[in-house]
C-alpha cells in the first residue's frame, strides 16, 4: 500500500485517526483514489500523492481531485508545508489530458480548464510551503505543476538511458501555453531561457532543467520523496507569516491577474481548442501517442 510505504515513520490511516492526525485519500465519484493525502505525524508535513495511472494526467476529475487535497491540507492550522509528489515510477505528470481536449463537449470543457485554473490559484498562491518531488517526466501543466511549487527536487539524469524530462512543450504540439503559464516559466528562468523554451517546445533533461534554474536539486531517484519531505520540514520551519508574505511579493499580481480575466482566458481556451485546426492537431497527437506505444 502506497500509503505506508512513504515514510517508516508516517502513520497508517488507522493510527493517525486514533491520533486526532488525517491520512486520507480523497476519491472521485468512482471511490478511485485519484490523489493520495498523507501526513506525518513526526514532521506535520503533508504529502499529496497523484495517483492516476497510467500518467498522472490532468482529467478534470484530477484537477478537482489535486484542489480538494490542498485545501483539506490548508484547513488545517497546525500545517505548514506540502510536498506534491507522484506514486507512478517515472512519471510526475504528463500534463493536461489530452482526451479532455479531443472532441469535447462545451460545458465539460469550460469546467475543466476552471478546474486547471484552480489548482493555479490553490498552489501557486498556497499559504503552504510546497516542493514538488519531481521522481520522473514533468511536460506541459506538469511543469506548471511543479513551476507553482516553491522549491523543486527532480530526479537526476545520471546514468540513466531515459532521463526524465520537464518543460513547456506546448508549440511542439502546435498549441500555446497560456500567458499565466507563461509567466510562471518567465519568472522562474528568465526572459531568454523562457523565450528559448516556451518558442521551441523544450523539454529538457534534469541537468540542463538544474543550469537554468528550472528546477533546484537533483537526487538519485530513491531519494527524492525523502529529500523533498526534509526540504519541507525546512521551509515549514520559517515563520509562516513573513513566508506568506515573502511569496505574496513576487506571486500576487500575477494571481490577481487571472482572477480579474478567469472568464476572458477560459473562453479563449475554448475556442482554441474547438476550432477546426486545433481539432486536427489534438487527433493527430493522440494518435501518435497511442502509435507509439503499438
Ligand atoms: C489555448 C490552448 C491552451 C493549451 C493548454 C496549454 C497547457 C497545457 C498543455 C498540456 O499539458 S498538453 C499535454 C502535454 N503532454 C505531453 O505532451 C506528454 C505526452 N505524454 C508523453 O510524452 C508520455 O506519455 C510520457 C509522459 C513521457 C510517459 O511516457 P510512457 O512511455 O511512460 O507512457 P506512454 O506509453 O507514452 O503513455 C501511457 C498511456 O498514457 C497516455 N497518455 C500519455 N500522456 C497523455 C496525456 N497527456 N493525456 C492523455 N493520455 C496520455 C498514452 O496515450 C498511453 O495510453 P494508452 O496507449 O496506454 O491507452
Amino acid at each position: 500500500m502506497l500509503v505506508a510505504t512513504l515514510s517508516k515513520r508516517l502513520l497508517r490511516v488507522g493510527q493517525a485517526k486514533r491520533c486526532g492526525l488525517s491520512l486520507r485519500s480523497f476519491s472521485d465519484a468512482k471511490d478511485k483514489d485519484l490523489v493520495l493525502t498523507s501526513i506525518d505525524g513526526d514532521t506535520g508535513v503533508a504529502t499529496i500523492t497523484m495517483n492516476q495511472a497510467p500518467v498522472n494526467s490532468l482529467s478534470l476529475e484530477m484537477c478537482q481531485a489535486i484542489t480538494t487535497a490542498i485545501k483539506e491540507v490548508e484547513s488545517q492550522p497546525e500545517i505548514q508545508s506540502l510536498v506534491l509528489a507522484s506514486s507512478l515510477p517515472g512519471v510526475f505528470c504528463a500534463g493536461l489530458d489530452i482526451t479532455e481536449l479531443h472532441k469535447p463537449d462545451e460545458k465539460r470543457l469550460t469546467d475543466f480548464w476552471h478546474s486547471f485554473q484552480q489548482i493555479y490559484f490553490d498552489l501557486y498562491g498556497s499559504r503552504l510551503a510546497t516542493i514538488a518531488a519531481i521522481a520522473g517526466h514533468a511536460p506541459a501543466a506538469g511543469c506548471m505543476l511543479a513551476l507553482s511549487c516553491d522549491y523543486r527536487i527532480m530526479v537526476s539524469g545520471a546514468g540513466s538511458k531515459k532521463p526524465s524530462t520537464i518543460g513547456l512543450n506546448e508549440t511542439k504540439l502546435g498549441i500555446v501555453a497560456p500567458s499565466w503559464l507563461g509567466y510562471q516559466y518567465i519568472d522562474t528562468i528568465g526572459q531568454r531561457q523562457a523565450e528559448l523554451g516556451l518558442s521551441l517546445g523544450l523539454l529538457h533533461q534534469p541537468e540542463q532543467a538544474l543550469a537554468i534554474g528550472l528546477v533546484d536539486e537533483l537526487v538519485p531517484r530513491e531519494e527524492v520523496l525523502s529529500r523533498a519531505q526534509a526540504e519541507a520540514v525546512k521551509w515549514g520551519k520559517i515563520p509562516a507569516k513573513a513566508r506568506l508574505a515573502s511569496k505574496m511579493l513576487a506571486r500576487k499580481a500575477r494571481l490577481d491577474h487571472l482572477a480579474a480575466t478567469r472568464k476572458e482566458d477560459n473562453d479563449f481556451f475554448r475556442s482554441f481548442v474547438t476550432n477546426e485546426t486545433a481539432q486536427k492537431i489534438i487527433d493527430g497527437y493522440l494518435q501518435s501517442l497511442s502509435k507509439k506505444k503499438s
